[in-house]
């Protein structure tokens, strides 16, 4: 089944447009990346669906069901964003039980208790750290935090925009391999933004090359990891993040 399908998304800032026709069919279960250069639009895919960029045409539908303009209800129990900067997305004045209970009351949902325990069990969190701030934890428990708070309302998708990024090299492997345990448990359907193909390799099963606000070319990660990306775009930045990692 398809778990989020994108048709002829064009998404602008004012007078600007952004994105031009992003059309994508993403599999329940599946872990799409979209990479390409600074700037393309790859996180204003990402809000557009979240509803934080509503200036949008097109259609954006997560099984089936078609997301409205604005806050929609429906669409956000089945579809979440997880930040880049952890401590940027939490708010510095709320305890983590403050924030994983949060959604909890925005969507009328009880048991709020057990729920907020059973999250930060499920992302690694002791529940020693339940009723700290944000500025009490590390990065990485921040992001665990952030995933929580994601993961609290049961969604079926998950957008996540350089989930790892902002966090010491250290601690990202923690995160994505905690990201690759929870989509096989709770088979999960994640959209990824990212700048690092080594991510795209270990986290995702298909990816989109953006440039300019369009999408140049959807491949396999297995053409990725061959070296095998058929557009002379996808090709530069496979060079670029080789020579970086070098
Ligand atoms: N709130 C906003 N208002 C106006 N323009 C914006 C806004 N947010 C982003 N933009 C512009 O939209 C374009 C696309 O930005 P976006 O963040 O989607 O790119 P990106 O591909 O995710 O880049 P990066 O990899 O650097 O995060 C950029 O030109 C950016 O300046």
């Amino acid at each position: 089944m398809t778990a989020l399908s994108l048709k002829n998304l064009d998404i602008s800032y004012g007078e600007t447009r952004i994105t031009h026709s992003v059309s994508l069919d993403i599999a329940e279960g599946e872990s799409f990346a979209l990479v390409g250069e600074s700037g393309s639009g790859k996180s204003t895919v990402l809000k557009a669906i979240a509803g934080l960029a509503p200036d949008w045409t097109g259609s954006i539908t997560a099984f089936g069901k078609p997301r409205s303009h604005g806050i929609d209800g429906h669409f956000a129990r089945a579809c979440q964003m997880v930040f880049q900067d952890p401590y940027g997305s939490l708010h510095p004045r709320k305890t983590i039980d403050a924030t994983l209970s949060e959604p909890l009351s925005i969507h009328g949902i009880g048991n709020q208790n057990a729920r907020v325990e059973a999250v930060m069990a499920s992302v690694g969190l002791d529940r020693k750290f339940r009723f700290r701030f944000p500025h009490q934890l590390s990065g990485g428990q921040r992001q665990r935090v952030a995933i929580a708070r994601a993961l609290v309302l049961e969604p079926k998708i998950l957008l996540l925009d350089e989930p790892t990024s902002a966090l010491d090299v250290s601690v990202q492997a923690e995160i994505l391999n905690l990201l690759k345990r929870l989509r096989r448990e709770q088979n999960l359907t994640f959209l990824m933004v990212t700048h690092n193909l080594p991510v795209v390799s270990f986290l995702c099963d298909r990816l989109a090359v953006m440039r300019q606000g369009r999408i140049v070319e959807i491949a396999d990660v297995a053409q990725l990891k061959q070296g095998a990306l058929r557009e002379p775009y996808s090709r530069e930045l496979m060079q670029i993040s080789a020579t970086h990692a070098a």
